[in-house]
């Protein structure tokens, strides 16, 4: 039965080879910060309040001007066509469905016109400065040409960060069948079969520019750091803003300086994030850097937090803490792996219902309601009595060490 993303994850696990699965759910190094990213939630308790009517619930938003039935943006994932076939597509067309907002990843196997083509408005473009700023450019007169509303700007892959199981499993795109995997694959040609009907195996939005080998399959982070351009700096903000007219958001702010020159120079949202762990090891959960950033910004750019949502209620939290809006990513990928759109829109589902839920119990039954008061900030539990008292029962039982339950 699947009850909640956990289940999910599992269901991706059994349904993906090795190699894809890891991709998606690893971390940087020794995964400090994709399991902090977990354990700062774990942090926070509720402070709720009784006796009030909540039989009209609300989890509608806005982000940037656009309206949200629910709180939720699906982060960009590149690669995401490995998941499932039309893997981009089929995300922002649940996405869609569900009223939350859909990012796409530069490093998409389909391409930007693909995903505009087929999934309804709106949709944020999520972009890497290549070295070759002519690709660049292409890049971002595209996703305005497809119709594109924000341009999200990651900043935090300066080097690709060091994912050892990617590493060991031989990760390679486009994958390729090898004496090590040949095992493993035979144990997942449902996965074979159904990556049959995929467009492509590869980066879709290079294809014509040239940059891609044209034999030899590559490794990701031999490929990106290759190309991806480690001077980038915040000059080229202003560059940016001279190809693109509309808002720049700014994915992987994690302190409060930072936070203030992004709104220096003028950028309309910025996301909190580490990545989902797997860049630097040993930032902070990133819910944990939530406060520092929203109190630098002063309510002059939109704050978004990304990485380690798995609960409703991790939603709840952060936008109590002050996020606008929370962005998930391997959420929606294990519900890919599980059953292509419809998992998707499962996965949106559980995530749906249990804010809604968490609002209802907690009394404050809309969005706007929350604020810290909604937090026992008094009660700030330390990392090391965080884990929840069923996660340490479920990792008894099976006699796994602390942390292995949320995967961390
Ligand atoms: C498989 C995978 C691929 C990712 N690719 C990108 C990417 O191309 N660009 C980017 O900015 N972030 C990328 N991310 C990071 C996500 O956008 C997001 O920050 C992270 O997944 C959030 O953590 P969560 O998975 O715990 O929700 C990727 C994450 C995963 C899991
Ligand atoms: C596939 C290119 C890199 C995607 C990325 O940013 C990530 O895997 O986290």
């Amino acid at each position: 039965m699947i009850c909640n993303i956990e289940d999910l994850r599992q269901r991706a696990r059994r349904r993906l080879p090795r190699a894809v699965f890891e991709y998606v759910d690893g971390g940087a190094e020794d995964e400090y910060t994709l399991g902090a990213n977990r354990s700062a939630f774990e942090r926070y308790l509720f402070r709720a309040r009784a006796l009030v009517d909540v039989s009209t619930r609300d989890q509608s938003t806005t982000v940037l001007g656009e309206k949200l039935a629910t709180p939720l943006i699906l982060g960009p994932t590149g690669l995401a066509g490995l998941v499932a076939p039309w893997g981009e597509v089929l995300a922002a067309k649940a996405a869609a469905n569900k009223g939350a907002l859909f990012t796409l990843s530069t490093m998409s196997i389909c391409t930007i016109e693909e995903v505009a083509a087929a999934a309804p408005p709106p949709l944020w473009f999520q972009l890497y400065v290549w070295k070759d700023r002519g690709i660049t450019r292409s890049l971002v007169e595209r996703a305005r040409a497809a119709g594109y509303r924000a341009l999200c700007l990651t900043v935090d892959v300066q080097d690709m960060g060091n994912r050892e199981k990617d590493r060991r499993n031989g990760f390679i795109v486009p994958p390729r069948v090898t004496l090590s995997n040949f095992l493993d694959v035979l144990r997942h040609l449902g996965w074979v079969m159904r990556m049959s009907r995929s467009p492509r195996a590869t980066f879709g939005n290079f294809i014509e520019t040239g940059a891609l080998p044209k034999k030899d399959a590559v490794s990701v982070a031999g490929f990106t750091n290759r190309q991806f351009d480690p001077s980038v700096s915040w000059k080229d903000i202003e560059w940016l803003r001279s190809i693109w007219s509309g808002p720049i958001v700014l994915k992987g702010i994690s302190c409060a300086e930072d936070a203030r020159l992004a709104v220096e120079h003028g950028v309309q949202a910025l996301i909190v994030s580490n990545h989902g762990g797997r860049q630097l090891d040993f930032l902070p959960g990133a819910l944990d850097v939530l406060p520092e950033v929203v109190d630098a910004v002063e309510g002059r750019a939109e704050v978004i937090l990304d990485g380690g949502i798995r609960r409703g209620s991790d939603v709840v939290k952060a936008i109590a803490l002050g996020a606008r809006a929370c962005m998930v990513g391997r959420p929606f990928l294990y519900g890919l792996a599980h059953d292509g759109q419809a998992g998707v829109e499962l996965s949106l589902d559980i995530l749906s219902k249990e804010i809604d839920r968490t609002l209802a119990l907690l009394g404050r039954p809309r969005l706007a309601d929350l604020d810290r008061s909604a937090l026992r900030l008094d009660m700030l539990h330390s990392q090391s009595e965080s884990r929840a008292p069923a996660l340490r029962v479920l990792e008894g039982a099976r006699g796994l060490p602390a942390g292995s339950a949320t995967g961390t």
